[in-house]
């Protein structure tokens, strides 16, 4: 088994033909769990996109889990997105479906057939994100952290090895945000691969883990020491 689920060697990530990040180069091994720090405008969401395929790249190779996105054509553009989950900071849900039907929704348009398995996936996804008893709600009946529990576990349907999350505890209050770091914690230690990129540096305190810094146009892979230090979150 490959044990590399993102390898980038000299990308430029570019937004409508401008560099955004230069000679980004870093690899992601299967279950690691780390952060996408940076300021504002820094790059973040823009590599994220890169990734999964939603921002073309002129220069460089990218390798997600064991496609390299150059030569991938259109056609296998989702079998690419099966193995990510992909949370966003806004849930983007449909409004309009239940619970149920959101995920029903994905796992049609992935393939799923058989109802008998449709049901057991929706248990067992709803089980792990703790939303047993919500199946029949409407998103407008759910909190902001339980709508973002539900994008989670539809990320989840297909077994992704790699879930990458764009600032998923951006519209959340600060408790409400611990708690949902705690089930990507617990994604993460069932093997899942988590990118997350966010603004909450405390996060790094309660669950120190690698860092990955978008800063002056480049990608830097930084030491935790030197992270708490420009952080100024002390030891
Ligand atoms: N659709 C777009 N078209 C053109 N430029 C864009 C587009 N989206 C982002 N950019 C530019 O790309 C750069 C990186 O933006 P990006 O959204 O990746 O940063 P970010 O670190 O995710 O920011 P934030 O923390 O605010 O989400 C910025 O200069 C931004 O203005």
């Amino acid at each position: 088994m490959k044990d590399t689920v993102v390898s980038f060697r000299g990308v430029t990530v570019e937004q409508q033909g401008n560099s955004v990040l230069s000679e980004v180069s870093f690899d992601v091994a299967k279950g690691e769990f780390l952060y996408l720090l940076g300021k504002t405008g820094s790059g973040k969401s823009s590599i994220l996109k890169t990734m999964y395929a939603d921002l073309p790249f002129r220069v460089g190779t990218i390798v997600i889990s064991d496609y390299e996105l150059a030569k991938l054509p259109q056609k296998e553009l989702p079998y690419l997105r099966r193995k990510l989950g992909i949370v966003f900071q806004d849930f983007e849900l449909l409004t309009d479906r239940t619970v149920e039907d959101n995920l029903l929704f994905v796992m049609k348009a992935t393939g799923w057939k058989k109802e008998s398995l449709m049901q057991q996936r929706m248990d067992d996804l709803l089980t792990l994100v703790g939303l047993e008893a919500y199946r029949k709600k409407y998103p407008h009946q759910l909190s902001g952290g339980e709508q973002q529990r539900v994008a989670i576990a539809r990320a989840l349907i297909n077994d992704p090895v790699l879930l990458l999350a764009d600032e998923p505890t951006g519209n959340l209050d600060p408790v409400v945000a611990q708690d949902i770091l705690k089930l990507f914690i617990k994604i993460n230690q069932q093997g899942t691969a988590v990118i997350m990129a966010t603004h909450y540096h405390n996060f790094l305190k309660m669950h120190p883990s690698r860092v990955i810094f978008c800063e002056e146009g480049r990608l830097r892979d930084i030491s935790k020491a030197q992270v708490l230090q420009r952080l100024d979150l002390g030891s």
